[in-house]
């Protein structure tokens, strides 16, 4: 167990806003689709401005459905960050993608964000064939446009188009923030008339605890993506708020192997305290509250085929 305390970090936890009752408020959802590594994540964090889901190097990060909210005038817009769809082998996978199609038959605006370097490539093609089911308006959004040149981009929007009734197509870099501004103005415009859903300062409805339990098994990866790729979950047992204003959180690290647990604490625990340390700083900064972290690690064979797990992360039973 770890126990790692920033005295320095006096911050208090956040208030709660009341709702907005304006009469020309608008609010709705977006859902973000697109193949492991278009770039959802990095897009979804420069619409909101504030670290809501993990981005990585390696594809399939993003296990679970997380919210971003973004507030532009009188507009809510609250983006579904949907998890990779791509062809299913293990349960898991097969919730995931059930869980990402149903998120966009609710939205009230479906964004198909395209790797614009990578193209229409068969992952992409699935998609595509299947959008026309989504009976919701679709925007195209062709990312990374920094890798290509503008003739290839304006080919490539184009042939999709073609396949698919797109209402809008906007070409971004999502990490270099060029056409942010237009997709987010264009994004609040299409939101119907109605109160704001969520208090206007939260950025994310992701529970804390979930965002928390990403951003420990965002460091597990920093430090361990060589000898633990994927097989490793975090989940938060514990979000306490002290009288002090600070927030003690108890979080276990479940690998699948001894072996495993025996690299994830490190030579006299050196490597769980790095994590500890590194997680405690950014959890603090997305909590806004002094942050006790307390780490534990356990052996469990098989989570990624245990139903239970997946549904704690928020994804639903394929029903078919
Ligand atoms: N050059 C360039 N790279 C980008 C851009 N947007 C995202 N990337 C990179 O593409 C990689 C994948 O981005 P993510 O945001 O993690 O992709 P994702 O679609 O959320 O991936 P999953 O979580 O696996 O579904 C990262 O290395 C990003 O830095 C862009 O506009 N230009």
């Amino acid at each position: 167990m770890v126990d790692d305390r920033d005295d320095a970090d006096d911050g208090k936890p956040q208030e709660m806003q009341p709702e907005a009752r304006r009469e020309d408020t608008r609010a709705g959802f977006v859902a973000l689709i697109g193949v492991p590594n278009a770039g959802k994540s990095t897009l979804l964090n420069a619409l909101v401005g504030t670290k809501v889901s993990i981005v990585s190097r390696k594809v399939q990060t993003t296990r679970a459905l997380v919210r971003g909210i973004v507030m532009e005038g009188a507009a809510q817009v609250i983006l579904v960050d949907t998890p990779g769809i791509f062809a299913p082998k293990r349960r898991l996978d097969r919730a995931m993608v059930h869980s990402a199609w149903s998120g966009a038959a609710d939205a009230d605006a479906v964004c198909l964000l395209v790797d614009a370097r990578k193209g229409a490539d068969e992952e992409v093609e699935t998609i595509l064939r299947r959008l026309p089911e989504v009976k919701r308006p679709k925007i195209l959004i062709l990312n990374k446009i920094d890798l290509i040149p503008r003739e290839r981009l304006l080919e490539l929007a184009a042939t999709l188009n073609q396949q698919v009734p797109f209402e809008d197509t906007f070409m971004i870099s999502a990490l270099k923030g060029d056409g942010i501004e237009r997709l987010r103005q264009a994004l609040a415009e299409r939101m119907p008339p109605s109160p704001w859903l969520y208090p206007e300062d939260q950025v994310s409805d992701a529970p804390l605890r979930m965002l928390a339990a990403e951003i420990t098994r965002e460091k597990i990866y920093d430090r361990l993506h060589e000898e633990l790729p994927y097989r490793s979950t975090v989940e938060t047992d514990q979000w306490q708020a002290r009288p002090d204003g600070s927030v003690r959180i108890e979080q276990t690290i479940f690998v699948e192997r001894e072996s495993q647990r025996s690299i994830v604490l490190g030579k006299n625990g050196q490597t769980i305290k790095a994590i500890g340390q590194a997680a405690r700083i950014e959890i603090s900064e997305v909590a806004e509250a002094k942050v006790h972290l307390f780490l534990h690690v356990k052996v469990r064979e098989n989570w990624a085929d245990d139903p239970a797990r997946y549904r704690e992360m928020g994804l639903e039973f394929p029903t078919g």
